[in-house]
């Protein structure tokens, strides 16, 4: 399994690792430089390659007070030793740099000239012309605050993004590549003093992350700013070393949910043959009045075809006609009056997933619906996907929120969860130290409910402090998800997956990523309809194995 590091957890990591005398911190380093060196020329092949006029190809290497830039320092050595011509250039004081990186820099000195990044390196820039590659090794894990170098290598390093230097080329279109992070990119939230795309932003081509992913590469914030993201592992055992992450944006072979999730649709090819239908579960699906019943009948069917065995969709009387001839025959309909009816209807042992809110509505008799569904004397099944307008009722009544269980499910978009949990969407809003993983962290933990927080970084916590990052980002950006009634086939989708046994958790880091996968295989032009229907050929593949 792929763990996401905090910078805290990765030093940690590091430390334990050179104290039990595995390896040393300048092993490490040259791991990070080889490793870096590997995933640049995997990047662009053409790099291996003479330049253009059969030249030598030719990198500017820019190098900080830290290990970061130590790492820098072994990359100009390993790409020199491929032929490359290198200039590289040193921010801050030679001699206070930490031990691995002073080795290091001392190692590139004793055979070639490293420049000071002052105001006479940019008239070395002008010159630059013929370069490749830009190396950015300022700052890794290290860095907080505010990026402000001082004086003319602030000036020159914003000039490299903000003059497109590594975006859109204006002196020549060299790569840029990051190590361990874009300079002055905080780890733990993908924070930056200017936000990606402007002015003065650090915008790589490739992010190079070592030993394992930080929450920068995967948080929407930070992504926009790492480019592709390639992974180096430099030999830590990250398995080990936070029980509270989990990476959930790689393709297939994937870790955690989604490999649990491929094994079971292998094992018992999804639907077993021998299996009874109620061995995949029973979903039931709440819907609202007369004209309301779009997005619960989503939900629906999303619920039969990611493999629940049986699905209900329940609604009052007289929305029962409207519901019954837009639903696919597959899927049950029912009339339900009243909270009642529910708790009779919940009598039933073998519903065991249940997924109110969408299109719901939110008067009283919701409201009683959602305490009936809440029975704080239910002790097994059926656990809850609350999406929507529960959320809403959630969000105004403390009551039912004490009621909510740890296998219990809400899938809030920020909106919702700025009325679920308006402090944290305002510490979200404006503490740059606080992340998007925190907020769904700490919702859960006070709800005592697994939350999804939905975006292009969607987030899944637990009570328990386990959390997982699903990034739809850079090469798996599903914009066209974005559409009316994706949130209600998503919710659709755990109700369905929480039948076929999974809890909540798995459900929803698995929903989350077989919801991406079916945008990417339909494509743009995608509506909430089209996803369910995209559900078969991808849970093919999953079979399939690839
Ligand atoms: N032995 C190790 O610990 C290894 C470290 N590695 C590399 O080392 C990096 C971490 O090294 P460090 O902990 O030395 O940290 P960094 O090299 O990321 O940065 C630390 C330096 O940056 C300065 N700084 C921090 N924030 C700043 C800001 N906003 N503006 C200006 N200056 C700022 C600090 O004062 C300090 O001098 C990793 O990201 C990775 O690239 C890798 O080589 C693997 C092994
Ligand atoms: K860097």
């Amino acid at each position: 399994m792929t763990e996401v590091l905090t910078a805290d957890r990765m030093r940690t990591l590091e430390r334990e690792a050179i104290e039990s005398g595995r390896v040393t911190g300048l092993e490490l380093m040259e791991r990070a430089g080889k490793g870096a060196v590997e995933a640049i020329l995997a990047e662009w092949p053409e790099l291996e390659r003479p330049g253009p006029v059969g030249g030598d190809r030719r990198a500017v290497v820019l190098c900080g007070p830290g290990n970061n830039g130590g790492d820098g320092f072994v990359v100009a050595r390993l790409l020199r030793e491929r032929g490359w011509q290198i200039d590289a250039f040193l921010w801050g004081d030679p001699e206070r740099l930490p031990p691995d990186a002073r080795t290091n820099h001392d190692r590139w000195a004793a055979t070639a000239p490293i420049r000071p990044l002052d105001e006479d390196a940019w008239g070395a820039a002008e010159g630059w012309t013929g370069v490749d590659l830009i190396v950015d090794a300022l700052l890794g894990i290290g860095a907080s605050g505010p990026f402000a170098p001082p004086g003319p290598a602030g000036w020159l390093y914003h000039r490299l993004f903000e003059d497109g230097y590594c975006g859109t080329g204006v002196i020549s279109r060299p790569y840029c590549v990051s190590l361990d992070l874009p300079s002055g990119m905080e780890a733990d939230t993908g924070a930056t003093e200017v936000p990606p795309g402007a002015d003065g932003s650090v915008m790589a081509h490739l992010t190079v992350a070592f030993g394992a992913p930080k929450p920068a590469h995967l948080l929407a914030e930070g992504a926009a700013g790492c480019g592709r993201i390639r992974l180096v592992p430099i030999g830590l055992d990250a398995e080990a070393a936070d029980p509270g992450l989990r990476w959930v944006r790689a393709p297939l072979p994937d870790p955690g949910a989604v490999r649990r999730l491929a094994a079971k649709v292998a094992d018992d090819g999804w639907c077993a043959p021998a299996g009874h239908k109620y061995d995949h579960g029973h979903a039931l699906t709440l819907s609202g009045g007369m004209g309301r019943g779009g997005a619960a009948r989503l939900a629906a069917r999303a619920a039969l075809r990611v493999g629940a065995g049986a699905v209900t969709l329940a609604c009052p009387p007289s929305a029962l006609m409207e519901n019954a001839v837009r639903l696919p025959d597959a899927v049950m309909v029912r009339a339900l009056r009243d909270a009642g009816a529910l708790r009779e209807a919940l009598g039933d042992p073998r519903i065991n997933a249940l997924c109110l809110g969408p299109g719901f509505g939110t008067g009283e008799r919701e409201a009683a619906l959602l305490d009936a569904a809440l029975d704080p004397g239910r002790e097994g099944p059926p656990a809850l996907v609350l999406d929507a307008d529960a959320l809403t009722i959630l969000a105004s009544n403390e009551a039912l929120r004490a009621k909510l269980r740890p296998a219990d499910v809400l899938t809030p978009h920020p909106g919702e969860f700025a009325r679920i949990a308006p402090d944290l969407s305002q510490r979200l809003r404006e503490d740059a130290g606080f992340s998007k993983v925190d907020a769904a962290r700490e919702a859960a933990a006070r709800l005592g409910a697994t939350v999804l927080l939905k975006g292009p970084d969607t987030v899944i916590a637990r009570p328990d402090g386990r959390a997982a990052i699903h990034a739809a980002n850079g090469d798996r950006a599903a914009p066209w998800l974005a559409t009316a009634g994706a949130g209600d086939v998503l919710a659709g989708m755990i109700c369905g997956l929480m039948a076929r046994g999974l809890d909540g958790f798995d459900a929803a880091c698995a929903a989350a990523w077989l919801h991406v996968e079916c945008a990417l295989a339909f494509g743009p032009g995608l509506t909430a309809d089209d996803l369910p229907e995209a559900l078969p050929a991808v849970l093919a593949r999953l079979s399939q194995g690839t």
